[in-house]
């Protein structure tokens, strides 16, 4: 049987204050396999301040601590791993910063770029977005038919992002993703970010 699919957990793109107190109380919550902290915009101490503070939270909950954007930063500070879009730099150099580490591309709607970053040695590949979302301009819109392929074709994990919910994420567990990555759906949700990762685990295992 294949591993069900599992939540992937992305920070706000600004920290509000108290927030390792809310992250806390989010990933007591439920089920997360990993967090991304993505900062955009953040001077690099700032984002290092919050590596410092956040990850412990993360991996004292056997959560997984990625960083976004920065693989030299995240090898340099003990990260779990890092997300590199396809604007991030250099992969292979990443690839090689991070051995034994995870290592995340975006591949947006492309099964190529997908193809290239198995290839290059990615832990797994990100498609999306799979739906209109507010937390960034999103270019590129995915279908479950790429997810339904990859999954066909390739051991790597695929993840889903982009205006995920609980409501709207069903097709994406049923077509093959391995991680659904969220942002909104948990940290803007009506009830507060608990209760929103209690909606997600909810609707994926539903789904399953
Ligand atoms: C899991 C996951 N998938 C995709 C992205 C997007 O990365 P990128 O295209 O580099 O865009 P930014 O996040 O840097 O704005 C992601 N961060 N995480
Ligand atoms: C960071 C990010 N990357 C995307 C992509 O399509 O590559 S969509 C996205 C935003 C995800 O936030 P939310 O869950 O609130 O829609
Ligand atoms: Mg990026």
């Amino acid at each position: 049987m294949d591993d069900p699919c599992r939540l992937y957990l992305i920070t706000p793109p600004v920290l509000p204050p108290g927030f390792s107190e809310s992250l806390a109380a989010a990933l007591d919550a439920g089920d997360v396999a990993c967090l991304q902290l993505r900062l955009k915009d953040a001077p690099r101490d700032e984002v290092k301040r919050a590596v410092e503070q956040l990850m412990p939270i993360a991996q004292a909950r056997g959560v997984a601590f990625l960083l976004n954007d920065d693989a030299i930063l995240a090898a340099e500070l003990g990260c779990d791993g890092a997300h590199l879009g396809q604007q991030d730099g250099d992969h292979a150099g990443a690839r090689m910063l991070l051995p034994g580490r995870i290592l995340g591309i975006t591949c947006h709607d492309s099964r190529h770029l997908a193809m290239v970053a198995g290839e290059m040695g990615a832990d797994y590949v990100a498609f999306g977005a799979f739906f209109p979302t507010s937390t960034k301009e999103a270019k590129h819109r995915a279908t479950t038919d790429l997810l339904e392929w990859w999954s066909e074709m390739f051991e790597i994990p695929c993840v889903a992002i982009g205006g995920i919910t609980a409501a709207n994420c069903a097709p994406l567990v049923q077509a093959g993703a391995d991680f659904l990555a969220v942002v909104g759906a948990v940290w803007n949700h009506p009830e507060g970010p608990a209760a929103g990762l209690r909606a997600m685990n909810a609707a994926i295992a539903a789904a399953g």
